[in-house]
């Protein structure tokens, strides 16, 4: 039977400093699943998924994903093995059209994607970014500067000569960070 889980952490400790911020956190994802963690503010939440992609200054434990183990590989490494983050604060490029944001994505993937093909992809699976390509991708509404961010995220795994942005080479996780105002 093929391998169901995706992503397993098992024990994951990190830290800034001297502050132990996470203190043995376990949790899967399997195949095809939508995870969402939740919890109060300050909890770790944003901590976990640093320490996923490999952006912590200290992490220990097992973060093993489509059955390679994580945290010896740098950050770089991590992102063509398939893993996308989008940070809270989304960083659209202030001054660049939705296109020219797209744009910088598709280089972070290494160039070799026929850029026209791969935007009218996006743009297929984000309709409200295709109607948008030309405006400053700041000047957007708060949710489709999150589907900006989401797109400009997602990209071709690896160093594929397909031309087209739809042969993704699987695995591939997205991580996206959503902020709720909390108490
Ligand atoms: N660079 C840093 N240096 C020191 N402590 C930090 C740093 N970044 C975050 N922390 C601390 O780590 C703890 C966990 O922060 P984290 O951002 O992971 O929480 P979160 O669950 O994502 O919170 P929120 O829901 O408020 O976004 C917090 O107490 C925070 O103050």
């Amino acid at each position: 039977m093929a391998e169901t889980v995706l992503l397993e952490i098992n024990d994951l400790h990190a830290w800034y400093g001297a502050s132990h911020i996470l203190h043995g956190i376990s949790l899967h994802v399997n195949r095809g699943e939508v995870v969402a963690l939740v919890g109060r503010n300050g909890a770790g939440k944003t901590t976990t998924l640093r320490a996923m992609m490999g952006l912590m200054p200290k992490a220990t434990g097992r973060v093993r994903f489509a059955g390679r183990e994580l945290l010896p590989l740098r950050a770089h490494q991590r992102f063509h093995l398939g893993l996308a983050y989008v940070p809270e604060e989304r960083r659209i490029v202030p001054g660049l059209s939705v296109r020219e944001n797209l744009r910088l994505g598709l280089v972070a993937a290494g160039g070799e994607i026929e850029e026209r093909t791969a935007i009218d992809e996006i743009a297929e699976t984000f309709p409200r970014l295709k109607e948008r390509l030309d405006q400053e991708g700041v000047t957007l509404s708060g949710g489709e500067q999150q589907m900006l961010a989401i797109a400009r995220a997602d990209r071709p795994v690896g160093r594929s000569k397909s031309p087209g942005y739809g042969h993704l080479k699987l695995p591939h996780l997205m991580i996206a960070v959503s902020a709720a105002e909390q108490q």
